[in-house]
């Protein structure tokens, strides 16, 4: 039996999907958020879904090619995309083979979106993306996207990748997600995310003599707090647990997904959940329609395989994904936006981390001015200084 197929049987012996969760002190707000933003800033290039060390390259490989995947099926040509929590951009790759018509970038940590920028422009003698982007700093759950983006600026997809968990913090957080969501997307569009997979987090962690467990390679750690294991479905925010690859430490806290929580949430929204599925079992659905993927992405190199500790890693996530209600309307048409994107274009929002914030909305209006006032910007999409 493959690792993903043990995985997979373990998991469905019996078990409910849906457990209780248990309510943390008040934390996870913007404090939290802060954290998250610093804590990705700091890493070059360097984190869990990119490159973990080469030691974990398939498993790398492999969550690259779930999000490929996962993306590929809900995505059409000429597709408005919001990748929220684009980080450095990883995905732009992905979508713009995807044929995106349009894209949007936002991330906490303004030094992601500064490489992500880096990214489009084409870094290290790699073409620039073909599409027109702009990128924004701010935090997708603590700034309202329906004031504070152009009004006339909505997708056919948003696409959050690794990144949901963080807004779980409270339930206003995430509800804010939640409406940022539904607000920017067109009737008919999808929501697409990968998270780690509350059930396994849980079930591994009754499992475990301690609060802690994992393998060689990973390990999660929950707190005194959670010492009963035991997470009442009355309180399901703020339930939060650190997460550890390769020893290296990753020092924000994430926070449970309930999805039965996510899921209604998201339905007060609009938005109704046609998939949700753990990484190994879209694994064993779909490797054999996306061969050839598996192949250019080297996910199963011949000479090597992905080992028992990877897969384990693996399935500790999952994939979502929604859609909103109504005919799918056909993608806005983008007006046009000047290339490359120039870092001092980024707009900075609520929450955005860094203190040299102000100073880059002024120099924003600054570089605008010198331009002659020719707003390269889309019309409507006004430097907001708080
Ligand atoms: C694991 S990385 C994933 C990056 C990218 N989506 C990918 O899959 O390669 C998580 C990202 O979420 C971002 N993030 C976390 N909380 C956020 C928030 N509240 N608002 C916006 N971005 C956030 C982090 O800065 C980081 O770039």
């Amino acid at each position: 039996m493959a690792e993903w197929e043990r995985l997979h049987a373990q998991d469905h012996k019996g078990t409910k999907r849906g457990l209780g969760f248990m309510q943390g002190e008040e934390e996870g707000g913007t404090n939290a958020a802060a954290s998250v933003a610093s804590h990705y800033n700091s890493l070059h290039d360097r984190h869990r879904t990119l490159t973990a060390g080469s030691d974990l390259i398939h498993l790398r490989n492999l969550h690259n090619w779930i999000k490929s995947v996962l993306i590929g099926k809900y995505m059409q040509q000429n597709d408005a995309v919001l990748d929220l929590a684009c980080g450095k951009g990883g995905d732009l790759l992905k979508f713009k083979v995807g044929r995106c018509g349009r894209y949007v970038g936002i991330d906490i940590a303004q030094q992601s979106v500064r490489d992500a920028v880096m990214r489009y422009n084409g870094a290290s003698g790699r073409a620039p993306m073909p599409f027109p982007a702009e990128f924004y700093a701010g935090d997708f759950s603590g700034t309202d996207l329906d004031e504070k983006l152009p009004r006339d600026m909505h997708f056919n997809l948003v696409s959050c990748q690794f990144a949901l968990h963080y807004s779980f913090g409270t339930e206003a957080r995430a509800t804010q997600l939640l409406r940022n969501v539904a607000s920017r997307l067109l009737p008919g569009g999808f929501f697409v995310a990968t998270l780690p997979d509350a059930n396994v987090l849980v079930r591994r962690l009754r499992e475990a003599k301690e609060l802690k467990y994992g393998n060689s390679i990973y390990s999660v750690q929950f707190d005194e707090r959670h010492a009963s294991k035991r997470f009442p479905t009355n309180e399901p925010f703020g339930v939060s647990y650190n997460f550890y690859l390769n020893e290296s430490v990753e020092n924000c806290a994430e926070y449970l997904v309930p999805l039965p929580v996510l899921s209604r949430l998201a339905a007060s929204h609009g938005l109704e959940l046609v998939e949700y599925c753990n990484f190994t079992d879209f694994f064993s659905r779909e490797w054999k329609q996306n061969l050839d993927l598996l192949e250019r992405m080297s996910v199963l190199p011949n000479d090597d395989s992905i080992s028992e500790q990877e897969w384990e890693v693996s399935h500790a996530y999952m994939v979502v994904a929604f859609r909103k209600k109504g005919e799918r309307v056909a993608s806005q048409l983008p007006r046009p936006v000047h290339r490359p994107f120039h870092e001092n274009q980024i707009i900075f929002l609520d929450g955005a981390d860094g203190k040299d914030q102000q100073k880059s909305v002024k120099d924003q209006e600054e570089a605008r001015l010198r331009r002659g006032g020719e707003d390269m910007m889309p019309e409507g999409k006004r430097i907001r200084t708080q």
